[in-house]
């Protein structure tokens, strides 16, 4: 019998427009009467006009330096011991943030997002960087956010090209998840609510995004909008919530990871990588026919799926090597998945292929 150790979700989640007013009464059920609100300087710029007046509330507001690193999670942590709750106002980075230093003080933790780009508003997980900026682990905590407050008019005039790459990083929870689960004959139940969760990740993003899209381009919300923020923080969340390590990362990632041995590929965006993440995994598992039935979808949203795409056009031999090592190192999710074994030279041909395939 396989024991899945389930995270389910915030304790309390709302989205509507003008949910940052309720703030102040959701503080005071919970008994909070002093907040540290930590939040970056892009993201305060653009969250100003929705904070609420708060009266009952002493604040502090801390501006964090750009990374959920050791030294951050210290300057949060030493700022907050004496407040009842730390409030993350940002991105990913800042909600991890947040999280991690609220853990360590045994801390509520309310989350505000001002970015649809990842799941990090619902999971209660950091992703830890170094000092220096590097990728260093992940920690998965075992109290979830007390509650997750969505303004969608925010996260509407927030930047598409995050949104876009937050829909590359979610269509990843589908492959990712079935390519482990598909296999397995009897479904534990918290595998079964995950693996649908998945499912409604390709369904809903392949249905709902070009509209979603139009409604950020036109500065107007609409359902499909509504709809790719809760795919993208609900469903995306319950994939690994439920999954556990069956519903995070497979092969898609661990070829991002790959990525990052090019220079070149420091400037893309974490989802823009693992959409041609995907496009590999799927050659690997022999589906290439997968691969062309997401050609117009990728298309319609300027997702990459060859090197060529992510505009790394003068990748040499060797360096699309290293590629397929970093990839496949013994630590990676890639050997996750149950398809043989993944060697650098499957990996380097299923990428070579691709470039022919499309
Ligand atoms: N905890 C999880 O479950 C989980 C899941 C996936 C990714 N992550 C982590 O999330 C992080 C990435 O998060 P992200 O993609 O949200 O990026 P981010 O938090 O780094 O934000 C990206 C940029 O957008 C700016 N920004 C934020 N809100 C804005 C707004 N409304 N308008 C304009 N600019 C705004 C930020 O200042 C920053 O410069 C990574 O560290 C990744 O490892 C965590
Ligand atoms: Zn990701």
């Amino acid at each position: 019998m396989k024991t899945i150790e389930v995270h389910a979700a915030p304790s309390e989640y709302i989205l509507k427009e003008g949910a940052f007013e309720l703030l102040e009464e959701k503080l005071q059920q919970r008994g909070i009467q002093s907040i540290l609100v930590v939040t970056g300087t892009k993201s305060y710029e653009a969250a100003k006009a929705y904070w609420p007046e708060m009266p009952s509330m002493t604040e502090t507001f801390y501006t964090y330096q750009g990374e959920c690193s050791f030294a951050e999670i210290d300057k949060v942590v030493t700022r907050a011991k004496e407040v009842d709750a730390i409030v993350a106002l940002g991105g990913g980075k800042v909600i991890d943030l947040v999280k991690a230093a609220a853990n360590e003080l045994h801390k509520q933790v309310i989350v505000l997002p001002t970015l649809a780009s990842n799941c990090a508003p619902w999971t209660p997980l950091s992703v830890i960087y170094d000092n220096e900026g590097a990728f260093h682990h992940y920690d998965i905590y075992p109290i979830a956010t007390s509650l997750l407050l969505v303004e969608p008019k925010l996260l509407l005039h927030a930047p598409r090209d995050l949104f876009v790459a937050g829909i590359g990083d979610t269509l990843a929870k589908w492959y990712e998840a079935d390519v482990q689960l598909r296999t397995i004959e009897h479904l534990p139940v918290p595998l079964m609510i995950s693996y649908e969760a998945a499912k409604q990740c390709k369904e809903l993003l392949l249905r709902d995004s070009k509209e979603a899209l139009r409604a950020m381009d036109e500065g107007v919300l609409n359902d499909a909008f509504i709809q790719v923020v809760e795919v993208m923080f609900i469903y995306a969340g319950m994939v690994g919530g439920y999954g556990d390590h069956y519903g995070r990362t497979a092969g898609a990632h661990a070829v991002h990871n790959g990525l990052t041995a090019l220079e070149e590929s420091h400037a893309l965006l974490h989802g823009v990588k693992v959409a041609y993440g995907i496009c590999v995994q799927l050659m690997l598992e022999n589906r290439p026919e997968e691969v062309q039935a997401l050609r117009a979808f990728y298309e319609e949203l300027h997702l990459p799926q060859t090197l060529k795409e992510l505009g790394l056009t003068e990748v040499t031999a060797q360096q699309l090597q290293e590629v397929a090592e970093k990839t496949t190192i013994p630590t990676e999710s890639i050997h996750l998945m149950p398809i043989g074994e993944i060697t650098s030279e499957r990996v380097l041909e299923a990428m070579q292929e691709l470039e022919q395939l499309v």
